[in-house]
């Protein structure tokens, strides 16, 4: 991975007093949160929280009301326009029936780093011959992206990103939708990309798989309540603050902090 425009010592991540919304939604209300290079980082929360709004932010869609973001010290407008930032939105988001195929959407991430006639070239082809390796997707890669399954269609989403080769990757409930084997080798994927360098800001609803994929939590709901290791977050009293109080038989099969 080339990485020539991230200013040096910059935090991947940095918001600070973020208040962000629509229209009458107050839907982040003071959010602060810092996350650095290298890093796996796992946002929990309930539904309506402010996890996919976080994301938006960080990508430039959702304005800010108050606060400020920035992802490895820059504004987001010019972290796109360098290629920082990879984003993969949540299914409802997409409109599936678009008439491209999987290997067209996997190119989309090498649009910000065509040459100058704007064509593929062959650095371009190969980036994405090598994503959809990485993705297994290679043998569909001719489909219609709407002819895939929920789970492959979020891989193909996660081969733009790589792709693109962005520092950072926002991952809205990459797991959505994916089955038990898929969900594995996804992990073991995002555990080497962030092992060539790059963060991953993931949000997830599958709380007993976060001490295995991340390297930090975050519980928001609508500002952060807790952020560290899994082991000091992911505490019963900390989820009850998330979730509200869980049920005995639920509160018992919670993550165990780690040893
Ligand atoms: N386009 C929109 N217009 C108005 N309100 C919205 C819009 N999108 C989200 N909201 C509201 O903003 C708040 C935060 O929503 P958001 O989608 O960020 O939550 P989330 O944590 O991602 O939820 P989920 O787990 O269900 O995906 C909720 O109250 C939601 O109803």
């Amino acid at each position: 991975m080339s990485l020539p425009n991230i200013p040096v010592g910059a935090a991947a991540i940095t918001v600070t007093g973020l208040h962000a919304g629509y229209h009458d939604v107050v839907a982040l209300d003071g959010v602060d949160l810092t996350v650095l290079p290298r890093t796996i980082c796992g946002l929990i929360g309930v539904n309506g929280s402010g996890k996919s709004t976080l994301f938006k932010a960080l990508m430039g869609l959702v304005q800010p009301v108050r606060g400020a973001v920035r992802i490895f010290g820059l504004p987001s407008g010019q972290s796109r326009k360098l290629n920082l930032v990879t984003y993969v939105p949540q299914s409802e988001d997409v409109d599936w029936t678009f008439p491209v195929s999987v290997r067209d959407v996997v190119m989309m991430g090498r649009y910000g780093r065509l040459g100058p006639m704007r064509r593929p070239r062959r650095q371009d082809r190969d980036a994405v011959d090598h994503a959809l390796e990485r993705v297994g997707l290679a043998d569909l890669q001719h489909r219609q992206i709407g002819e895939l399954s929920g789970g492959q269609r979020k891989r193909a989403f996660v081969a733009r990103g790589i792709a693109q080769d962005a520092a950072l990757m926002l991952l809205d409930e990459p797991f959505a939708g994916v089955d038990k084997s898929s969900e594995a080798a996804l992990v073991a994927l995002f555990r080497e990309l962030r092992d060539e360098g790059r963060t991953i800001l993931i949000s997830t609803h599958d709380l007993a798989g976060i001490p295995q994929l991340c390297d930090e939590a975050v519980l928001l709901h609508r500002h952060v309540l807790a952020h560290g290791s899994p082991a000091t977050v992911l505490t019963a009293e900390n989820l009850a603050r998330t979730f509200g109080p869980l049920p005995a038989a639920a509160a018992a099969d919670t993550p165990k902090e780690a040893s």
